[in-house]
């Protein structure tokens, strides 16, 4: 433990609302969109999450580093996270299978943390009052400028980070004489999903971006993937082109979240910004067609809309959030495509919603 003389911190919400703190390790001030994650386990997988590229991440568990980090936990190869706000900071971690301490990992991938947050507080405010751009700071003689850069900060709505975060090369994953080909467009993508689909016998060609059809059409794949990741899904008009080409083509095509954003507006559904959006791993979803329930990982600050979907003759709703009945799962009809609004890969989170991949590989296997 390298438990040093920690700074005073806080975090300057963009209405002027102050909460305080103290920092970890790292000095200096992170911006972005602060949001919360109900999670009471997983915060490895949260903070190398792509979608949540450009937010501070609230954590709600009491605990946050109890059990440390494992070099392969990761859904990328670094911290995604903007910034961590949490309430008590382990610096000790007590679990055999772990490599390394939370605050290694801040440290190493150079990531600001701040701790001792009124964080129950922190929550209730940004529950009432949405959620907004803030800064962590341990510069907190600064404040006049700091304010002056957070009312130049961009809104989440209507942002483009799918660049920041995608592949800028091609590469693959898999075993090249996998039974499948699937062709997947990194616009975030988290790694359980690769592992799930290599482990459903895919040979996956990963692709920035901004390819177009024809570059995904060049692997000759057997189905298409559209990955989660951050931002606003309405800037991204190259990838909702090419989701309108796989679906008049009509081959088999699963989208997660950002994806499934993508594939709505391919169809003319338009996407909003949420009050808050759900980030957490026990939110209750139906499935419509089953008539049974899931409880799911959640992550995601948009929505699609749901009476434009209902009133959409080519998409049928296939899942609803029980909390909200906000559209949690749609499938295109006549159409080998379908997508869900939360992350089946789950990590963290249940593995209810596992079945989503045999579905796709199923859809593949019967268009082959
Ligand atoms: N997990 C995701 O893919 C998130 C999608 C999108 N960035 C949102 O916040 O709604």
């Amino acid at each position: 433990m390298k438990y040093k003389q920690r700074k005073k911190a806080l975090i300057l919400l963009a209405d002027g609302t102050i909460f305080h703190g103290k920092s970890i390790g790292k000095e200096g001030s992170a911006f972005g969109e602060v949001c919360f994650n109900t999670g009471t386990t997983g915060y490895q997988e949260i903070f190398t999450d792509p979608s949540y590229y450009g937010q501070l991440m609230v954590t709600t568990n009491a605990h946050i580093g109890n059990y440390g980090t494992k070099e392969d936990e990761v859904e990328s190869d670094d911290i995604k996270i903007a910034g961590l706000i949490c309430k008590n900071f382990s610096f000790n971690y007590s679990r055999p299978a772990g490599d390394s301490s939370l605050e290694d990992f801040f440290e190493k991938h150079n990531k600001l943390a701040i701790a001792d947050v009124d964080t129950r507080a922190l929550v209730s405010y940004i529950r009432d009052n949405g959620a907004m751009n803030a800064v962590i700071t341990t510069e907190i003689d600064k404040l006049e400028s700091l304010k002056q850069q957070l009312a130049e900060l961009p809104s989440m709505k209507g942002l483009e980070l799918a660049s920041k975060v995608s592949t800028k090369e091609p590469y693959f994953v898999g075993d090249e004489k996998a039974t499948y080909k699937i062709a997947a467009l990194d616009i975030g993508i988290k790694k359980n999903i690769l592992r799930n689909l290599v482990k459903r016998d895919a040979y996956v060609k990963v692709f920035p971006y901004n390819a177009k059809f024809e570059e995904l059409e060049a692997f000759n794949p057997d189905g298409y993937f559209l990955s989660n990741g951050p931002g606003d899904p309405e800037p991204l008009v190259d990838a909702q082109l090419l989701a309108k080409e796989v679906i008049a083509k009509n081959k088999p095509l699963f989208g997660i979240c950002l994806g499934h954003q993508i594939i709505a507006l391919a169809n003319g559904i338009s996407t909003y910004k949420m009050h808050n959006g759900h980030r957490g791993i026990n939110h209750p979803v139906k499935n419509l067609i089953t008539g049974k329930g899931e409880i799911t990982s959640q992550n995601h600050g948009f929505a699609i809309n749901r009476e434009e979907t209902e009133a959409n003759k080519n998409v049928e709703i296939t899942h609803v959030h029980l909390n909200d009945n906000t559209v949690a799962g749609i499938k295109v009809k006549g159409k080998n495509c379908f997508s869900v609004q939360y992350h089946p890969e789950a990590s963290p989170g249940p593995n209810d919603s596992l079945y989503l991949f045999d579905q796709f590989i199923e859809n593949i296997k019967n268009n082959k």
